[in-house]
């Protein structure tokens, strides 16, 4: 007998029909972002570099993605070591551009095209994401919620742009394209006008979503966050700011787990939301001490928000989205490594015995309820995973790290 066989025995003492979850679990799809690659860089200049918003990658491994080209290389690399269903997740810094600079207020759908064409080669639909870093007109801190109208202008172009390219994206792929917009803007220190400056951020939102698109082309995501670097006293788009939004203009919300205090249980904040939403993205991130997008860990803050989506019935509901960005290791490996994890979270959740554990629940035998969940700990997990990763061909963990330094030595070594 396999080591699955055996498995899905033990399994079966529980209830629980590993194949059929297997099944279900390679049609959960897992949006992949794509700065990853190139630490944020995104391609509207050459050498372009992540700058400013209160985000920052840090370190300095070789091998990172300098072209689109390259940045598609090593996606597809990613791709053939993930097992599942994948989307891939743009920034608008990503497009191709030509030789001539575009700005951000500038944006056509036909800087996607080659995404568009690179998605239906390989097999990937997309999300996308306004970018509003990286940007002089940035520097100063505010972008939708500026009071300078220029400013203020020129976002807001940028983002209705990218709604509708978006909506075009969704259109080309005949699959949804979830447009998740993130404002860095706040401040350092103690702020006076607070009212004022989201008072404009509403105003400007409002203007945005003044145009309709079909929901089978694009969907709008709103991204809230408690601070980031130079926007510790003060963010506009803060929790409550984006909750309140979304819930009174039909929009989704973005839960990025590293836009709480650390502390925070980003599952328990899941229900609420998707007792209310039809619909949640999520930026699954790993943040030390602070929001420091390190990589995807099958951790138990993962394993969490994996059990409550399942837990919930909300699967369907959730779109599960990426945010790390880890430049001091083999970018790919990074890549690979969140992606497993993530699936490897969803796996975990789905394998557990839910209707024993309701009733234990239910019938007040909370000792019993504990221990059914500590006995998923020694179940053989693995061997249904690796299991996973067979059928759905794509290696086994043991493998990983052999075949990411012989592509670290023939591919990323040459990039100088
Ligand atoms: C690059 C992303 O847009 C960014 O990480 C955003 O989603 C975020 O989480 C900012 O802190
Ligand atoms: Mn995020």
């Amino acid at each position: 007998m396999s080591e699955y066989e055996v498995a899905k025995n033990i399994y079966a003492e529980y209830g629980v029909d590993t194949d059929a979850i297997l099944e279900q679990l390679a049609k959960i799809p897992i949006s992949i972002h794509c700065w990853q690659g190139d630490d944020v860089g995104g391609f509207e200049r050459p050498d372009a570099e992540l700058g400013g918003g209160g985000i920052q990658t840090t370190g300095n491994y070789p091998g990172k993605a300098k072209t689109i080209e390259q940045l598609r290389a090593d996606l597809e690399k990613v791709l053939s070591l993930v097992p599942g269903t994948h989307r891939v997740n743009l920034h608008a810094s990503y497009g191709e551009f030509g030789p001539t600079f575009v700005d951000r207020d500038q944006i056509e759908e036909v800087h996607y095209q080659g995404w568009v064409d690179w998605g239906k080669k390989v097999g990937v639909a997309f999300d996308f994401n306004g970018t509003f870093f990286s940007h002089p007109m940035a520097d100063e801190g505010y972008t939708l919620a500026s009071k300078d109208e220029k400013i203020r202008r020129f976002w807001i172009e940028h983002a209705k742009r990218c709604r509708k390219i978006a909506a075009w994206i969704g259109e080309q792929m005949g699959s949804p394209c979830i447009l998740d917009t993130w404002v860095p803007d706040g401040a350092k220190n103690y702020t006076v006008d607070k009212f004022g400056y989201r008072s404009i951020l509403k105003e400007s939102l409002d203007e945005i979503f003044e145009t309709e698109y079909p929901s089978e082309c694009m969907r709008d995501a709103l991204e809230t966050k408690l601070f980031g670097i130079g926007s510790e006293a003060f963010v506009v788009g803060s929790h409550e700011f984006f909750m309140n939004y979304a819930a009174r203009n039909n929009k989704m919300l973005c839960i990025d787990m590293g836009h709480f205090h650390t502390e925070e249980d980003i599952s328990d904040k899941l229900s609420s939301i998707l007792l209310f939403d039809d619909e949640v993205l999520l930026h699954v991130s790993r943040p030390m001490h602070w929001d420091s997008d390190h990589v995807v860990l099958f951790n138990d803050k993962v394993k969490m928000v994996a059990e409550e989506l399942v837990r919930s019935g909300k699967l369907e509901s959730t779109h599960i989205g990426l945010d790390f960005f880890d430049a001091s290791i083999n970018r790919i490996g990074a890549w690979v490594t969140g992606v497993r994890s993530m699936r490897k979270a969803l796996l975990f959740a789905l394998l557990q015995p839910i209707d024993q554990l309701i009733e234990y629940e239910e019938s007040g035998n909370g000792y019993a309820t504990m221990a059914l969940l500590e006995l998923q700990n020694v179940l053989p997990f693995g061997a249904v995973w690796n299991e996973f990763c067979t059928r759905y061909h794509a290696p086994l963990e043991s493998k990983l790290i052999g075949i990411i330094s012989d592509y670290e030595e023939s591919v990323m070594r040459e990039r100088s």
